[in-house]
């Protein structure tokens, strides 16, 4: 019997996949009349830095840049290695490009200001998410959001131009260094993916227009915590189970995050009773991310409200996490609305 080939439909793509990243930007920016370009360079800028992190990442066994770096980050986390590496790699490109003024960082208590006076954007950066599964081989990632800054160009950064909703991103993506090295974003026109080709040293669109399915059956969350968490979600959990969904949990957000995108499912990071507010970060983590799951139809909330209209209050606040497929968000909302005591049903007080 002959196999009949797989072969995808491709009439619907507007570009040919395997289109590079470059061409595919540039294309884009072609199609905003008024579009100056900056955005454009700022974009190759990060994919240039990610093609170096995507190195050191995978030599980090052999170059001893494996490990702790023996210092400890503004959240009191112990920084490994590569998450000084990735830092420096990123706002070292970041800078050099000429596009950005100030940069937010995981790894920097305070507000990078580039003393660049014709700089356009503010980035916040996570550069090296999941640095705990560098050592053990397993997925991580690069997390970044754009704004446009919103006082005049040329004068002092000021609070307003860093401490902007996700609502203002112009541009976010994320870079997976997974079993292949993958970057995708959103300018808010769509979800695009591109993956690595180490040996041409070339991003290629593999993943055209992505789309989250609106239901799944993945539920990923840290059950170890499950004893801290508040009534409603414990209900949902069970309700998952209920539903023989799939538990998933790399302890990676950018490949959890990933993983739901293509599959459909829900990723919870919620408020604990040792992390009342979460542990993800607004800024450089979940802006980012919120955004391209609503830009693919899918959803971040806070477990209550959409995550993009958070007023930031503080550069590294944290906020608990629902992001997903729309049907699960809603879903996972309704439980903990039903149920709306903070005390757990099994376990301990969260608040
Ligand atoms: O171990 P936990 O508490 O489940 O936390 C896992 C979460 O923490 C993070 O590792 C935080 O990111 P960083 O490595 O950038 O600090 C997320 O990637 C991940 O989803
Ligand atoms: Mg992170
Ligand atoms: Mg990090």
């Amino acid at each position: 019997m002959k196999t009949k080939l797989y072969s995808p439909n491709t009439s619907s793509l507007a570009y040919p996949v395997g289109t590079t990243l470059d061409r595919f930007i540039k294309l884009k920016q072609e199609e905003f009349q008024f579009a100056s370009g900056e955005l454009s360079q700022l974009l190759r800028d990060i994919a240039l830095a990610a093609k170096i992190v995507n190195r050191e990442t995978n030599r980090a066994g052999l170059a001893n840049i494996g490990g702790a770096f023996g210092q400890t980050n503004v959240q009191g986390e112990e920084q490994q290695k590569l998450d000084v590496i990735a830092n420096i790699r990123f706002t070292r490109a970041l800078t050099k490009g000429g596009e950005v003024c100030a940069i937010v960082s995981e790894e920097d208590d305070e507000v990078i200001d580039l003393q660049n006076g014709s700089g356009k954007y503010v980035v916040a950066i996570d550069p090296l998410d999941g640095s705990s599964n560098i050592d053990v081989n397993i997925s991580i990632g690069t997390i970044f959001s754009i704004y446009r800054r919103v006082t005049p160009i040329g004068s002092p950064i000021q609070p307003e131009d860093i401490m902007q909703p996700g609502n203002q991103q112009v541009a976010a993506g994320y870079v997976l260094y997974g079993s292949s090295t993958m970057l995708v974003y959103t300018t808010g026109h769509g979800v695009n993916g591109f993956t690595y080709e180490p040996s041409l040293g070339e991003f290629f669109l593999s993943h055209q227009n992505m789309v989250a399915p609106s239901d799944g059956n993945i539920y990923s969350v840290n059950e170890g915590s499950y004893y801290q968490f508040e009534a409603g979600l414990q209900e949902y959990i069970e309700h998952c189970k209920a539903k023989l969904y799939s538990a998933r949990y790399i302890g990676s957000l950018v490949a959890d995050f990933h993983r739901n995108l293509l599959k459909g499912g829900i990723y919870i990071y919620p408020a604990t009773q040792k992390s009342p507010k979460g542990k993800l970060r607004l800024l450089y983590e979940a802006n980012a991310l919120s955004f391209i799951a609503e830009q693919a139809g899918g959803k971040a909330t806070d477990g209550h409200g959409r995550i993009l209209d958070i007023q930031p209050t503080a550069l590294h606040q944290r906020t608990p996490l629902f992001i997903g497929s729309k049907n699960m968000v809603d879903e996972a909302g309704n439980f903990l609305k039903k149920n709306a005591t903070t005390v757990a049903r099994k376990g301990v007080l969260v608040q």
